[in-house]
């Protein structure tokens, strides 16, 4: 099989992640092995690889530390290489170790992948068909095994009937499907155990010696599990299945707790077993094509950075909406809303990446400190650039859509807000007074995430009289439109050809389907191949959780204090009305709902 430093699949990683930590009773307790896996110290670093990799332009300058207590991390510039016409790529992390001669390690080590709470959702139609699309990518490493665990009474054939239904190949690669499926299903086995049970994981532990053999361990952990066992599964894997040679890594899904609190406290609790660098927070919203394409369309295109400001920008609104509600989830709903479950997270973090400055190199840390101080930089929220929504039953074509609280996992009294729109501002000088518009709510009438930036008006328009009295209809407005049919459209004012002199707007399009014929990968696999790879870059740092919560906490907690009534709106709606008044007040129309449809 190819390696990883496949072109096909290079990780959205641009500096070489060395080996991390170790868990268990042991933390950085270096291995022979995992002092031989190192980057080489600074000192040495340059010299030694530019001698034996003349195809490296940059390399990572690894700084000096501790070796016995403090794991290894390689720093700044992104590696890249001259390919055939003399132009510049950067190279995958794993491509980058093999070029600089790091990592001949491949047939020496493997990695071994458990989902915990493999008979659920998310495992099904996310997880498994996001790791099949990374083997048939070649993306996975030589040596890799996948592990299911959940409480359910399954065997290895049964786990892999269970996840051959979901696995499905991508529209352009259809070659031998079937039998890279059957592969891949090969690789994938199953442990039934307690989420609590140190001797289940001391079993899981055995089973995954005999595949790992004896080559270097390394382990990843995704908790596809709810938040309240998420640190019982830590505690166990930690203690009696963590590995002892190579790292260990976990990837902790959403909710991070519900307020700052909680979180705080699952913090410290993770924090007693895992050090901050093998805790993947995952918010499969930064995996996606076009977040990922913001900061290369913001920071590489010269027409679009020098207007990136409250100088040129008037406002700029974070859309999110589902056309379907939460049935079958009310019962995890009910307990977060729609605040919580999109808000604090999705779309802070776009705004984030959005709003951050130019950060010092795209290295993991470089940008997220950069979010960080987006975040900690925002106006409290106030309870009045609020509106919440609950979804309420509504027939149409002789169906009728349930309301929110029919569910029966809901409470009939439930206040939970199924939809939220909200107005932020961010205290610095790049944005002040600039109104960030959150919008996110489910049972709407379409499915869709964008980010909409409305430009200021032309001053002193010569062709103002074109535009009657409405100016906003000649407003610029670049869209991002995240999912789904991705591109990135400019709303520009265009001359209609012919005799006179007539005005009309039209979309500068960049739609992707039409542009490239690839399949655009799933969030998940890019965040999966990150946290495999080390690449830290797409997770959330727990300052950044603090900062999220620190801006949502007050407000949830007075609407929860106050109970705060939310506005209903019909199933298949476009939301409580309030969301409108709510934007005029700072002046702004909601892109989303203007009459011009999107023309492709
Ligand atoms: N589903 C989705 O689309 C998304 C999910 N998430 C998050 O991902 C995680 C997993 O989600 P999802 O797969 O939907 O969750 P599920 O509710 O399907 O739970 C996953 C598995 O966990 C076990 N489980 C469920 N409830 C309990 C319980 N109360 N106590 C112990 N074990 C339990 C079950 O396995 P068994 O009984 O076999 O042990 C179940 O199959 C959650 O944290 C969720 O918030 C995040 C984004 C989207
Ligand atoms: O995290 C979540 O995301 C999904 C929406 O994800 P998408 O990739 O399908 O847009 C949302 O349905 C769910 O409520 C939320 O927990």
């Amino acid at each position: 099989m190819a390696s990883l430093s496949s072109p096909k699949c290079p990780s959205s990683s641009h500096h070489a992640p060395a080996p991390t930590s170790f868990t268990g009773n042991r933390r950085f307790a270096p291995s022979p092995a995992y002092l031989s896996l190192r980057p080489l110290p600074k000192r040495y670093f340059s010299k030694w690889v530019s001698s034996n990799s003349p195809k490296i332009r940059h390399w990572n300058v690894v700084s000096m530390r501790d070796a016995a207590t403090v794991p290894m991390e390689p720093k700044k510039e992104t590696p890249s290489k001259e390919v055939e016409n003399g132009s510049i790529e950067t190279v995958s992390s794993k491509e980058y170790q093999e070029l600089a001669g790091l990592r001949n390690h491949e047939k020496d080590s493997t990695v071994s992948i458990t989902v915990v709470g493999a008979s659920g959702d998310l495992a099904k139609k996310k997880i498994f068909p996001a790791l099949f699309a990374l083997y048939y990518e070649d993306c996975l490493p030589e040596h890799f095994t996948i592990f299911g665990y959940a409480r359910s009474k399954m065997t290895d054939a049964e786990l892999r009937t269970m996840v051959s239904k979901t696995l499905t190949c991508r529209i352009d690669k259809r070659e031998n499907c079937s039998e890279k499926m059957e592969q891949f299903l090969k690789r994938c086995f199953y442990h039934s155990g307690q989420y609590d049970s140190e001797e289940c994981f001391a079993e899981l532990d055995k089973k995954l010696k005999e595949h790992e053999g004896s080559r270097l361990s390394n382990r990843l952990y995704y908790l596809s599990i709810p938040p309240n066992i998420f640190i019982d599964v830590v505690k166990c894997a930690s203690k009696s299945a963590s590995s002892t040679n190579g790292w260990t890594r976990v990837i902790v899904e959403k909710p991070f707790g519900r307020d700052s609190e909680s979180s705080a406290a699952l913090t410290r609790s993770l924090k007693q077993y895992l050090e901050e660098d093998q805790i993947f927070r995952i918010d499969h919203y930064l995996g996606k094509e076009l977040v990922e394409n913001l900061s290369v369309l913001r920071f590489s295109n010269l027409v679009f950075e020098p207007l990136w400001s409250r100088q040129y920008i008037r406002n700029v609104q974070l859309i999110f909406s589902e056309d379907f509600g939460t049935e079958g989830r009310g019962g995890y709903f009910d307990n977060y809303g729609i605040i919580r479950d999109i808000m604090q997270n999705h779309l802070l973090q776009i705004l984030a990446l959005f709003a951050m400055e130019t950060p010092v190199s795209l290295d993991a840390e470089d940008i997220r400190n950069e979010k960080v101080k987006v975040l900690r930089s925002m106006k409290p929220l106030q309870l009045e650039n609020v509106v919440v929504g609950q979804y309420k039953s509504h027939t149409k074509g002789g169906i009728m859509y349930p309301g929110y609280t029919d569910d029966k996992t809901v409470p009939k009294d439930s206040l939970t807000p199924t939809f939220a729109a909200a107005a932020l501002f961010i205290n610095n000088a790049r944005w002040d007074g600039v109104p960030f518009l959150m919008k996110a709510g489910k049972a709407l009438h379409t499915k869709r995430a964008e980010i909409r930036v409305q430009f200021r008006h032309v001053p002193g328009n010569l062709y103002k009289r074109s535009f009657g009295t409405d100016l906003d209809r000649a407003t610029n407005e670049l869209v991002i439109r995240v999912q789904p049919d991705e591109a990135i459209y400019l709303k520009i004012n265009n001359k209609i050809p012919g005799l006179g002199m007539r005005l009309d707007r039209s979309n500068l399009n960049l739609h992707y389907a039409a542009r490239y014929s690839k399949e655009i990968p799933d969030a998940y696999e890019r965040l999966l191949l990150d946290a495999i790879e080390g690449e830290r870059r797409l997770f959330i740092r727990s300052d950044e959780l603090d900062a999220a919560w620190a801006l949502f906490t007050p407000l949830l907690k007075e609407l929860e204090e106050k109970k705060i009534v939310p506005e209903l709106y019909p199933y298949g709606s476009r939301g409580p009305v309030g969301a409108h008044y709510l934007a005029a007040k700072y002046n702004v129309r909601w892109g989303d709902l203007s009459s011009e449809p999107y023309k492709a």
